[in-house]
């Protein structure tokens, strides 16, 4: 909807009015264009002012609208009839103007800003480009070199920045739209002729071939195989080299390509999906709406390991103060230095001040005593963490969230350990803590509501995508990951490289493939979470069970390479070479080659050809598999918390939406058929056997995925 009022006599003001931000619905774009008309036919109304009800001009397009019969009067006519007014338009932005919504600001003649308000046209981040005309003024305003840098990347930004680049014409510290008013009242009558930005020549450019060529490949190298960056920069060269009739004929070319792509329903679901984990809900009834948070003004971090030292970074950057403990002298001194280290880089990144003070450091668990949250990250050992805790029961002032960062451990038995298992949930943070977007809030079977609401919130403040789940081994993260890292080392015995299961991860759109993913963490890690496990004893990688573990197949191969001191890029060799230790640049080692060949000679293994399709199926496929089984536990709440957590924590690339949404896309019962045929190849992989869940969604007709909770309910309630 769109309110209509005439304010100081001459201005018609028109109030967009869709909560929460504004979203150009249908309801919204007809009020726009029924205002509009009604402002310039009255002949008392000199000029024209738009802005958005609640302080928020426009968040853009209404997404929930796409994918659906869409209707209602289009944008583009309506930002036309803007620009060709013989009125002076003026648009107020408090708030945000973003996609459409700064695409209609464009339309105006003049734009003044709040200061306070972010501007943006994001339309790349949910598989789109600017197709409201965006992508033909926004060059024409400011030039083509910032509109790439802002259309390609999709960043907001400030309107002090706006104002510098020429998109606004003033940044008001005082009510925009009473300055808007003023505005407007002052250039009524003024001629318009060079306010209409499609009229605008782009302005030129020396060299435009090679700066598309460059902003080209780099857009390719960064964009891992999603489509719309580069949708992006053709639609802005269409606005550099062709009259602006023919540019929106090529950005809607362009457009539509991107509309009907798998691509853009995968970065829209991924959109909904981030902000549907935050209404998290567990088994017992316990949800997002009914419980409290804690407030949390002092935290502590024990251990300042690899993990701890992340985690005290985001606390303190969270504006909390931090007591940091460590029982090592000198592990203290170093973390001391590389936490402040840490502090200073990201602060001069943002330019403001190193926040060091918010942290103590101590050696004495005592330091703890009064306050609200520990975060526990000591080593990964059952025994030692128990000794922790109870140490902080007796330490920590009644009511003090007990919180541990274990990767895989059983937080009940933690919790059991303690006289208030309601107060003990896992903050599993993934490295490094302080980058890192991900937190699994894992509630044991006796954590309270109150407890995961206040890590979740935590989660919040510090900018992470937190995701309660529930308690089993490896959560839901790295539960799902050890199927996939065996799958890639089953792929090797069977006659696949690094390079070509790499290859195929990373042309898929994973940064990273899973081989060179492993020597940037160490092979030493994985080796310690095996021995962990029983899996791992001296002498068992070359004997006779060297392939059966547990009564099932298992690959020794990364022991093997763990026990000849390959730990990965910390010693310089391990999947691959290194040039030196910590240098990123893998390079193919033909010692590995040769390991590979002498293995499969020793066990009689016959290397075969294979391919990227098989590569795909069997690592991905695997792992889907169990995100059904955790589905169908009750370990995730729904799809789109397993998503998440991919896409955030492991690299998932995000045009792709995550591997539930990606199994949806690829057909159910196309996973089902593949998985049922990897397990008859290989019957002593049990975990390749299809899920109870997946063959009840393809018994029901592989339903949508945000339909799947129905399934899962029913299946549920026949346990
Ligand atoms: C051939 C077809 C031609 C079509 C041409 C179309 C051309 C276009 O130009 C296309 C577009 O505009 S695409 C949309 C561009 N706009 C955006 O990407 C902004 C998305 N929103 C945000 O970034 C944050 O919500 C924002 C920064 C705005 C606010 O962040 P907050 O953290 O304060 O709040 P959130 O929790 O994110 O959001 C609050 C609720 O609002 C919902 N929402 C946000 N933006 C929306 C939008 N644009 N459309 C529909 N719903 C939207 C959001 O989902 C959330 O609701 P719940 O999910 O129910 O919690
Ligand atoms: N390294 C990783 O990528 C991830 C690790 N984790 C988990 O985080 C925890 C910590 O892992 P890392 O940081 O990698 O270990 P780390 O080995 O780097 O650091 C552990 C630190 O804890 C200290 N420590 C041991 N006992 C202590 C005590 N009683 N009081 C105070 N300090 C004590 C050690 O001296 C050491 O500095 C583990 O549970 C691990 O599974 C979770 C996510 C990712």
């Amino acid at each position: 909807m769109a309110q209509y009022t005439r304010v100081s006599g001459f201005v018609g003001l028109i109030t967009l009015q869709n909560p929460p931000v504004n979203a150009l619905s249908a309801p919204v774009r007809q009020g726009i264009v029924d205002t509009v008309q009604r402002a310039l036919s009255d002949p008392e109304v000199k000029s024209v002012v738009i802005c958005g009800q609640n302080g928020i001009f426009c968040g853009g397009a209404d997404i929930k609208e796409f994918g659906t019969d869409m209707f209602g009067p289009p944008l583009i006519p309506m930002i036309h009839a803007i620009e060709a007014a013989n009125k002076p338009v003026v648009a107020a932005i408090e708030g945000i103007a973003l996609g459409g919504g700064l695409e209609l600001a464009l339309g105006c003649h003049y734009r003044i800003a709040h200061s306070k308000a972010r501007l943006g046209l994001p339309e790349v981040t949910l598989g789109l480009l600017p197709a409201a005309g965006g992508s033909q003024r926004l060059p024409r305003l400011i030039g083509v070199p910032a509109a790439l840098n802002l259309i390609t990347t999709g960043r907001h930004v400030t309107a002090a920045e706006a104002l510098q680049l020429g998109i606004v014409d003033q940044v008001t510290d005082h009510n925009t739209v009473d300055a808007a008013v003023k505005f407007a009242l002052r250039v009524g009558g003024q001629s318009l002729d060079a306010r209409r930005i499609s009229t605008y020549p782009c302005p030129q450019q020396p060299d435009l071939d090679a700066l598309f060529e460059d902003v080209m490949q780099k857009v390719r190298q960064s964009a891992r195989g999603a489509i719309a960056p580069v949708a992006c920069v053709q639609a802005v060269r269409a606005a550099a080299t062709l009259p602006y009739t023919q540019g929106m004929e090529r950005e809607k070319e362009l457009m539509a390509t991107l509309f009907t792509s798998g691509q853009a329903r995968a970065l829209q679901y991924c959109f909904f999906a981030q902000r549907a984990v935050g209404r998290w809900k567990m088994p017992n009834g316990a949800r997002w709406d009914t419980s409290k948070p804690r407030p949390v003004h002092k935290a502590a971090v024990i251990g300042l390991g690899t993990m701890g030292r992340g985690i005290t970074v985001a606390l303190a950057q969270t504006g909390l103060s931090v007591i940091a403990v460590e029982s090592q002298e000198k592990q203290l001194m170093e973390a001391k230095q590389a936490v402040s280290g840490m502090l200073e880089r990201g602060a001069k990144r943002r330019g403001v001040a190193p926040v060091l003070d918010r942290i103590s450091y101590s050696q004495d668990i005592q330091a703890v005593a009064d306050v609200d949250l520990v975060i526990e990250a000591v080593f990964e050992d059952m025994a030692l963490k128990t000794k922790v805790f109870r140490q902080l029961s007796a330490v920590c002032k009644p009511g003090t969230l007990l919180c541990t960062n274990t990767s895989a451990l059983d937080v009940d038995q933690l919790a059991s350990e303690t006289p208030n298992p309601e107060l003990v949930v896992g903050m599993h943070f993934f490295a490094p803590a302080h980058v890192m977007k991900l937190l699994e809030v894992v509630y044991g079977s006796r954590s309270s509501p109150e407890a995961v609401a206040t890590a979740m919130q935590l989660g919040k403040k510090m900018g992470k995508a937190s995701v309660a789940v529930g308690n089993c081994r490896g959560f839901v993260g790295n539960r799902m990951l050890k199927l996939y890292l065996e799958q890639a080392s089953f792929l090797l015995e069977e006659g696949a490289t690094p390079e070509l299961v790499d290859g195929a991860l990373e042309e898929f759109g994973f940064p990273m493939g899973v081989f060179r993913m492993s020597d940037l963490s160490g092979l030493d890690v994985g080796w310690r979470i095996r021995k962990g496990e029983g899996l791992v004893e001296p002498g068992m990688a070359s004997g006779q069970s060297a392939r059966i573990r547990q009564g099932r197949r298992y690959s020794p191969l990364g022991d093997l390479l763990y026990e000849q001191g390959r730990f990965g890029l910390k010693t310089s060799r391990g999947w691959y070479q290194y040039d030196k230790p910590g240098s990123r640049v893998a390079r193919s080692d033909p010692w590995v080659h040769s390991f590979l060949e002498e293995y499969r000679a020793r066990h009689g293994l016959v290397a075969r050809n294979i391919d990227h399709q098989e590569v795909l199926e069997r690592c991905l496929y695997a792992m889907i598999n169990e995100g059904f089984h955790i589905l169908e536990d009750g370990i995730a709440a729904g799809p789109e918390d397993i998503d998440v957590i991919y896409v955030f924590g492991f690299g998932w690339p995000r045009h792709r939406g995550g591997p539930m949404f990606y199994a949806d896309m690829v057909g159910l019962a196309k996973v089902m058929e593949k998985l049922e045929h990897y397990h008859q190849a290989h019957p002593d992989v049990p975990y390749l056997q299809p899920s109870n869940l997946l063959r009840k969604l393809v018994a029901s007709g592989s339903p949508p995925i945000h339909t799947w909770g129905e399934v899962i309910k029913k299946l549920h309630s026949q346990l």
